[in-house]
């Protein structure tokens, strides 16, 4: 599991240090740590440090001073490297270090803006040293003219590679969101914790590959902000069928999707069910869907029943259920059942307040902007995309429900906390169909779920445990091309198979 905290807390955590006197000790570390990754990069890019050119950003405060510090060992090791300043007053002994060492400087100015680009852009390394958990605000000028530089990851051809010392300028340290001008990074080293503006919103994108460098703080740390599931916690939460298990005992779900509209929809839920395993699923739906159900999954047990006659452990409702009046009464009973409940797509619609953590409402940021909008807290998609995870907590709390917020980095919020943020996934997932694959997934997790409610948060685990295994099997899937929603159960399985021999 991998905790991360509000950059707010990561500096409470490094406040008595400070007053102890070890500030400069912890920046060592700190530049230490950066410069052991991008030296790291460099090695792997073009096969040796010497002869490379890097360029830092080195800003007012001590994340330039890390910076710094970094560039000055790999001028060490040969680099030729040029510090170009964004503030008028920089960390001044690290600079010094830096000039010791025989490396350039020059301050930017709007002027300069296009030559420093330019410079960058033909160099191998850019560490961007303007801001780090001191910033407050987006860049400003002149370092936001900065902001269109791309990090190799994002370009193909000749690309330097951009590394973040301790978060991309511009990000908040504690949201993620970008409140103006940001860099984005190929790779963001961290020091002392990860900071939730790294797993959230703007901030995840923005950062790329996230390192950690320990500068001993942890002992300092209380309550992690945000968590992120690995893959040995989430191969804890699978159930596997035991000796003496049948298909009632393993678990049965129940899946109310679809429609004469959509029906593909609950074809891909069923799917992403049955790949995930479990005893049988009990498909609700019109005859259209029905039929195309048992051709695609004979072992599908299909019925038009209502909610309260079918006796399943969890259910998925909404994915294709368009404004089929039935199905939307069959979400609405699902979340009153008590019953665990994946609440997907139009059925979102239904929801009240006053649900409890076993419903999972898995809204896009334009669903949970509805939502929100629908419960009195009236909010457009362009402030949920900018901080999804102040908004994914603000649904959770106002439901009662588990939110998982679909996303870059998919956030899950249980009521009153914890919340969970999960970056697998690869962009070739954003195609249609791609979200009744995931309520499929969470469905039949739950439906397994053996160790029940299990305190605070278990309900949101699974959800993320959910969110992790479908953006692994859109990536595996995109190994072989262009992502289709109905090739994505059979790397469900590959994935599970690779979780389950770990
Ligand atoms: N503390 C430690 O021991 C350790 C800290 N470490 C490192 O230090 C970093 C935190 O350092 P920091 O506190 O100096 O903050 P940092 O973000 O570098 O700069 C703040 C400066 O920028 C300015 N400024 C603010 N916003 C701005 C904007 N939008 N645009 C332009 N300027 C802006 C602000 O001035 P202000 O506007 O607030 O007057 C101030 O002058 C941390 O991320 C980690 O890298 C590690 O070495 C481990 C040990
Ligand atoms: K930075």
């Amino acid at each position: 599991m991998i905790s991360a905290y509000p950059g707010t807390a990561v500096r409470a955590a490094e406040q008595p240090l400070l007053d102890a006197g070890a500030g400069p000790e912890l920046m060592q570390k700190a530049a230490y740590g950066l410069y052991r990754a991008a030296a790291g990069l460099l090695l792997r890019r073009r096969g040796r440090i010497y002869g490379s050119k890097t360029v830092v950003l080195a800003g007012a405060g001590n994340n330039g001073g890390d910076a710094l510090y970094a560039a000055s060992r790999l001028l060490a090791r040969g680099s030729s490297s040029t510090a170009v300043l964004t503030a008028e007053d920089v960390h001044s002994a690290a600079l010094a270090a830096f000039r010791g060492r025989g490396g350039k400087v020059l301050t930017l100015t709007e002027e300069n803006t296009g030559t420093v680009l330019a410079l960058c852009r033909s160099s191998d390394l850019v560490l961007d040293g303007i801001l780090g958990t001191g910033g407050k605000g987006g860049l400003r000028a002149p370092a936001a003219g900065l902001a269109v530089l791309e990090p190799a990851r994002l370009r193909r051809g000749q690309a330097p590679a951009v590394v973040a010392c301790d978060l991309p300028s511009g990000i908040s340290a504690d949201t993620g969101a970008a409140p103006g001008a940001f860099l984005r990074a190929d790779l963001t080293v961290t020091f002392g914790a990860p900071k939730t503006g790294l797993m959230a919103g703007p901030g995840a994108e923005a950062a790329g590959q996230i390192e950690c460098v320990d500068i001993g703080l942890s002992t300092h740390l209380e309550a992690p902000g945000i968590q992120r599931l690995e893959a040995a916690d989430i191969a804890g939460l699978l159930t596997v069928p035991a000796p003496g298990d049948h298909k009632y005992s393993r678990g049965v779900l129940g899946i109310a999707a679809g429609s004469a509209a959509y029906p593909g929809a609950a074809v891909l839920a069923t799917g992403a069910a049955l790949a995930t395993g479990v005893g049988m699923v009990r498909f609700l739906g019109p005859e259209p869907v029905r039929r195309l159900i048992n051709l695609q999954h004979p072992e599908a047990v299909c019925a038009e029943s209502a909610v309260a006659q079918t006796h399943v452990q969890a259910w998925v409702a909404g994915p294709g259920a368009g404004q089929d009046e039935d199905q939307r009464q069959r979400a609405v009973d699902a979340m009153a059942s008590g019953l665990p409940a994946v609440i997907d797509a139009d059925a979102i619609s239904a929801v009240v307040s006053s649900l409890g953590p076993q419903v999972i409402l898995t809204p896009h940021a334009g669903e949970l902007t509805a939502l929100l909008t629908n419960l009195g807290k009236s909010t457009d998609r362009a402030a949920v995309e900018a901080d999804p995870l102040s908004h994914v907590r603000r649904a959770a709390d106002l439901t009662g429900a588990t939110v998982l917020l679909k996303g870059w980095a998919t956030l899950v919020a249980a009521p009153g906390g914890p919340v969970y943020s999960q970056a697998e996934a690869t962009p070739w997932l954003a195609t249609a169909g791609s979200g009744d694959t995931l309520s499929g997934i969470l469905g039949a997790l739950l439906a397994t779920d053996s160790a029940g409610p299990g305190g605070p948060g278990h309900y949101a685990r699974l959800a993320a445990a959910a969110a992790s295994i479908h953006g692994r099997a859109g990536a595996l899937s995109a190994l072989e091309g262009p992502v289709e929603a109905s090739r994505l159960p059979a790397a469900i399985r590959r994935v599970l198979a690779g979780f389950l021999q770990s």
